[in-house]
């Protein structure tokens, strides 16, 4: 299997790892599967080969790129973003700096400046921040729609989203656009007759803002309800801004992920260690409003499944910095750097259901990230710092 190169011509071989995070437990030490002195061969897009650089297959002839001793790991899996949008709201955070506070009225700014931007516009938005992200090591990123909230602009935005990511939500419910201010039933009632027939085709998620100013759990729940019936699967925006019914309406619909999290009552807690809900924390979010964080000690120690994720979006948290994300983690949430490299990577994948990425075993995605560093703990040991230096996306140096 070694000697023959693959489709593409070759085989990449990943030389000199001096720390390699699989996520395998079976192929090293700790639940990151941590392999020292690694190697990695790439190949037709997939992980080839992974392990000791001692005992690299013979024949694993190609490009070789030694990392002279650094860390490399899984690329980042950010499975919640809001890339397609117009306008910027720097005016609202500075206000928000000096004390005003945030509420889910913000986001009809951007959805004025969505629909009056040119798909155009919106594209050369969304493949800027794609960039950025994986510049700074993601490699995988959703992105859902919902700064337009009609039929024909939460079309676009999955249209325009459709050139830069699989992972597409259709956020139906984010907040209630202004031709139905005072009627938000009316507005889900659309939702559910129009939007969500007309634009599933076009989505993998459906999504809602379970929240006060935002929809109350039975909206949410009829919007979810609708989506599944257009086969999609659900995730919700829930107890971001106060505790409420998010978490407990995610886990009864099965959702994916439940994002935010941060207001969350012990049954909370429990009902998401008893589920196959992932619980996506977004300490950008609660960093850039100045909400408190989530209580990610108790998720984690309970046995939640427990994701990172960078929430880019003008209103609550314009970075796409998984690395930041990281550092807040350890620093402001008591994540171990372990679980917070984890939780951005293998907990990312699950929180999108997939199989083939977050991890680096034979047959992943070849998606890899190499660290200006000599293990993973520099992540979060150097806040602030660009320390993702080479970026292999399927099998490709980008
Ligand atoms: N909370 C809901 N949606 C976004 C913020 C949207 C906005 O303020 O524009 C979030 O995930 O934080
Ligand atoms: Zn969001």
């Amino acid at each position: 299997m070694y000697d023959a190169p693959g489709q593409d011509g070759r085989w990449t071989v990943i030389d000199n790892i001096g720390t390699l995070v699989t996520n395998d437990p079976e192929a090293g030490d700790g639940p990151l599967g941590l392999i020292h002195d690694a190697a990695v061969v790439m190949g037709d897009g997939l992980v080839q080969w992974v392990g000791p650089r001692s005992r690299i297959p013979e024949g694993s002839a190609g490009s070789r790129y030694d990392l002279r001793g650094r860390a490399a790991l899984p690329g980042f899996v950010d499975s919640h973003a809001h890339l397609v949008f117009g306008g910027e709201r720097a005016e609202e955070f500075a206000a928000r700096m000096t004390g005003a506070p945030y509420g889910a009225g913000g986001i009809r700014t951007t959805i004025a400046a969505t629909r009056a931007a040119s798909d155009a516009e919106l594209g050369a938005n969304v493949a800027r921040l794609v960039a950025e992200s994986l510049h700074s090591g993601t490699t995988t990123i959703e992105t859902k729609s919902g700064y337009g909230q009609s039929v024909p602009d939460e079309l676009r935005s999955l249209e325009v989203a459709s050139a830069h990511t699989a992972e597409r939500t259709l956020l139906a419910a984010h907040v209630t656009p202004p031709e139905f201010a005072g009627r938000s039933d009316d507005y889900v009632r659309m939702v559910v007759d129009e939007m969500v027939p007309k634009c599933a085709p076009h989505a993998k998620w459906i999504d809602v803002f379970c929240e006060e100013g935002a929809f109350d759990a039975d909206q949410s729940r009829a919007v979810l309800e609708a989506g599944i019936a257009a086969g999609l699967t659900p995730r919700v925006h829930g107890n971001q801004l106060s505790y409420g019914a998010g978490v407990q309406l995610a886990v009864e619909l099965n959702a994916a992920s439940v994002d935010h999290v941060t207001y969350t009552t012990d049954a909370d807690v429990e009902a998401l260690a008893a589920s196959d809900t992932v619980a996506t924390l977004l300490p950008g979010a609660d960093f850039s409003t100045r909400n408190k964080y989530p209580d990610a000690r108790a998720l984690l120690d309970a046995g939640a499944t427990v994701a990172l994720a960078a929430d880019c979006n003008p209103g609550t948290c314009y970075t796409t910095s998984i690395p930041f994300c990281i550092a807040l983690a350890v620093r402001e949430m008591h994540m171990s750097p372990d679980e917070a490299v984890w939780a951005a990577t293998a907990g990312g994948a699950a929180a999108l259901q997939r199989t083939d990425i977050g991890h680096i075993r034979v047959g992943a995605r070849a998606d890899l990230i190499a660290l200006d560093a000599p293990s993973h703990l520099h992540l979060a040991y150097r806040p602030g710092v660009a320390l993702v230096r080479e970026v292999w996306k399927d099998g490709y140096r980008r």
